[in-house]
């Protein structure tokens, strides 16, 4: 199969989507081979406990090393033989998951997804993992959820869908926003379809012009004014990768 993954969770049932739509699609033609593993299936107290207080104090709790550890020794185990997984470790503390990183990930063949709960995972967790895999911590934007879980839903449909045959067309992730290329970090404009008019409303004329040349030009101007209204921060971003282009071809 083109990539293997694999999660490991307190709650395996929030991962369920996975199953289904695209992802489904993917695992259910090879292309996707996805493993879930519960936690707590490596803890060793009578309660299962996953977590306990923080040392030197301070709300919430922390989710012990032990059981981390032993279940990322399993999954080591469990993988394809002589390789290891990249450790994806959704936090808000993490480096941003843009499409550059999901284009990074949809590279590799075998991603383990961290997702924690609480206050986090003991960070000796992290570190001796990355003695012995490569290790992303990243935050899917500036909001904290009750755990990772959703997170990694997230990451893993942004990724699956750069699979090459795992999208319906190939071609309809070339113009995505944020995926490199001539609308390089612009925010997509409006789409339009059938019919032509709807409650008083009509499509756009350049659309229906078939002037492809026009439309195009129509479109980057869309693009730039909805980056301009919506993400002025992508606007210089934009600016300065034009510059260089124009540049290049100087
Ligand atoms: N912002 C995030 O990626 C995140 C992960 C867990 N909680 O928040």
């Amino acid at each position: 199969s083109e990539m293997r993954i694999d999660v490991v969770t307190i709650f395996p049932e929030y991962l369920e989507p996975l199953n289904v739509s695209l992802v489904g699609k993917a695992r259910a033609r090879g292309q996707l081979d996805v493993h879930l593993h519960d936690l707590r299936s490596w803890t060793t107290d009578v309660h299962r406990t996953v977590d306990d207080t923080p040392y030197g104090g301070g709300p919430g709790m922390v989710m012990k090393p032990e059981p981390w550890g032993a279940a990322l020794d399993a999954v080591l185990a469990q993988g394809p033989e002589g390789e290891v997984p990249t450790l994806v470790v959704p936090t808000p503390s993490g480096r941003p998951f843009t499409q550059e990183l999901a284009q990074d990930l949809a590279g590799r063949s075998w991603l383990a997804f961290a997702p924690a709960r609480y206050e986090g995972i003991d960070r000796r967790v992290i570190e001796e993992a990355a003695t012995r895999m490569p290790v992303v911590e990243a935050s899917i934007g500036d909001y904290v959820l009750a755990g990772g879980e959703v997170a990694v839903l997230v990451m893993v449909e942004a990724v699956a869908r750069l699979l090459p045959g795992v999208l319906g067309n190939a071609e309809s992730h070339r113009d995505d926003s944020f995926a490199p290329g001539a609308m390089a970090d612009l925010l997509e404009g409006p789409v339009y379809t059938k019919p032509a008019e709807w409650r008083g409303r009509e499509v756009p004329e350049v659309l229906l012009s078939g002037h492809h040349g026009k439309i195009a030009r129509w479109r980057r101007e869309q693009a730039f004014a909805r980056t301009l209204a919506n993400r002025p921060d992508l606007v210089d971003r934009w600016r300065l990768g034009s510059f260089d282009k124009k540049e290049r071809e100087a």
